[in-house]
């Protein structure tokens, strides 16, 4: 029931681009291949697993993506058809089925729990289960809504199931650290119960090694993410007006405001601190000496000078920038380094009633797997969260597009006083907890975060131009 594979790609690649999860966003599609293509339902609906082979610019990436083929469309399906029969005219479509993007058919996603649940192999695909876990296979699912690099579904409230869209060769990170954290006792990561993975010989992998195509896990369904949670506190603290006749400072107390964020934020910073402790158990630490620490800085500025020609916005900035690579550069000790978060933002943690869990230990999307594999110092992460602080506060000003960002502003200066309370609260919980002093090492806190403004301002150029200035606005805070 398929169309000819020259129809199929043709849709394939004018459908790639449009999708949030495609990580080749900022050039055009040299070729697209069908890399592996397994059935794993006959019939009307049918259901294929695709690997697409992309090239680009040299390159190749492997993203995967459950493929429906209907006869008839329904409605609730309109929103994911990638091509094909169109009823009410010749439309000059080749064939006369419809394609769509599966993850999104509850009648066909079941069947990944039914494969889970028996360990099924079909093709080159394998579902594993833990050991021991018992996978329910009486849940439909739901899309979550998140912007995702990747898609995840909702089973019920029971379980989360991620999709990697890009697939990195070998076993993924995110399957790799939580097995080895849930099985080191941390109580900080969801629980994992299975995953699907595609057999090293098909194609993707070239390093002997199965690739992960996906995750399931516990679904913390009474967990709200750091990042509603702070634009609460922000939202209330814009809110506030200070009693009148109240002294001046009280317009910069952020603790008056009703919705607190810092004794969370403190939480938070104990709760990082203990997984990095686990990470460090579980993988090791090794030390980096000071010439690998300067190949270091110097890749940072490399890269700040990349994103300056593609970002000119970002140039008054590069001399503080460089600045503070040079810094680095100049220690004199060894750095210990380790298995780290290394995309940690308040979007990667879940508050629930038993405390802090972190999700997606898989890197940031926009690095090659090589970068996103590679040790570093814990504070690495501890400068992502406190971007994160900084784009919290800045979120609201930008999204309403009423205010002018610039620094001064009184909105600005209430962000600025937002995120640093709630910086400090989460660096004191960071370093009561056992986890590096972040004000014993300013000159590295300072270096991570440049080197993370600097990834975001690449980030939202190419994936959300509005944002750009959130980053933007907040470099010319720290850069000063
Ligand atoms: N185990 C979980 N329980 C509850 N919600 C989750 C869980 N895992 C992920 N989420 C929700 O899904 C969102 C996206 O998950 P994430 O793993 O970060 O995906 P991606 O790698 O695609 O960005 C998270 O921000 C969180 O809100
Ligand atoms: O969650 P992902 O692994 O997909 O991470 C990518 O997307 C993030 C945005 O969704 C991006 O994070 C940036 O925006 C956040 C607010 O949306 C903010 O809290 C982060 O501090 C900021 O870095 C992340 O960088 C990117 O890798």
């Amino acid at each position: 029931m398929l169309p000819t594979e020259t129809a199929l790609v043709r849709d394939l690649a004018e459908w790639l681009p449009r999708q949030r999860w495609f990580g080749g966003k900022d050039g055009p599609i040299d070729e697209l291949t069908i890399g592996t293509a397994t059935e794993l339902r006959s019939g009307d609906p049918a259901l294929h697993h695709l690997v697409l082979d992309v090239r680009q610019d040299g390159a190749t990436d492997h993203y995967q993506l459950l493929l429906g083929v209907r006869r008839y469309l329904p409605d609730r399906l309109r929103h994911v058809e990638i091509g094909g029969a169109h009823p009410d005219g010749p439309g000059g479509r080749p064939y006369d089925v419809h394609l769509y993007d599966a993850a999104h058919d509850p009648e066909l996603t079941r069947i990944l729990l039914d494969d889970l649940a028996a360990e099924a192999s079909v093709g080159p695909l394998r579902f594993r289960r833990v050991d021991g876990a018992r996978i329910r296979t009486d849940l439909t699912s739901l899309p979550i809504t998140a912007e995702q690099s990747n898609t995840s579904l909702l089973f019920g409230d029971t379980y989360i199931c991620k999709l990697f869209r890009r697939l990195s060769h070998g076993v993924n990170l995110d399957l790799e650290v939580n097995l080895a954290l849930t099985q080191g006792g941390c109580t900080h990561v969801p629980a994992v119960h299975g995953w699907i993975e595609l057999e090293p010989e098909a194609g993707t992998s070239g390093n002997g090694e199965p690739v992960t195509l996906g995750l399931l896990s516990d679904y913390l369904y009474t967990g709200a993410d750091g990042w509603s949670l702070a634009i609460a506190s922000v939202r209330d603290w814009f809110a506030h007006t200070p009693p009148a006749g109240g002294d001046e400072w009280a317009e910069l107390d952020a603790s008056a405001a009703g919705g607190d964020f810092a004794a969370e934020a403190e939480r938070l910073g104990a709760a990082t601190a203990a997984v990095h402790r686990s990470l460090a158990a579980a993988f090791g630490v090794r030390t980096l000496p000071p010439a690998e620490v300067r190949a270091m800085a110097a890749r940072m500025n490399d890269e700040l000078t990349a994103t300056c020609r593609s970002v000119p916005r970002l140039a008054p900035h590069a001399k503080a920038l460089t600045a503070a690579y040079l810094d680095l550069a100049a220690r004199p000790e060894p750095l210990p380094v380790q298995r780290v978060h290394g995309d940690y933002h308040l979007g990667q943690v879940l508050r629930t009633e038993s405390g802090w869990t972190l999700l997606d230990f898989e890197g940031e999307p926009a690095r090659t797997q090589h970068e996103r594999r590679a040790l570093a110092h814990p504070l690495r992460d501890v400068a992502g969260m406190l971007r994160s602080f900084e784009y919290a506060a800045r979120f609201l000003i930008a999204k309403s597009g009423t205010v002018p960002p610039e620094p001064g502003g009184r909105l600005e200066t209430r962000a600025h006083v937002w995120a640093a309370r709630n910086r400090a609260a989460f660096c004191r919980g960071y370093a009561a907890a056992g986890g590096a002093d972040p004000a014993a090492h300013s000159a590295l806190i300072r270096a991570f975060e440049f080197e993370k403004a600097v990834y975001e301002v690449r980030y939202e150029a190419q994936n959300r131009p509005a944002w750009l200035p959130v980053p933007l606005t907040s470099l010319a805070h720290l850069a000063t």
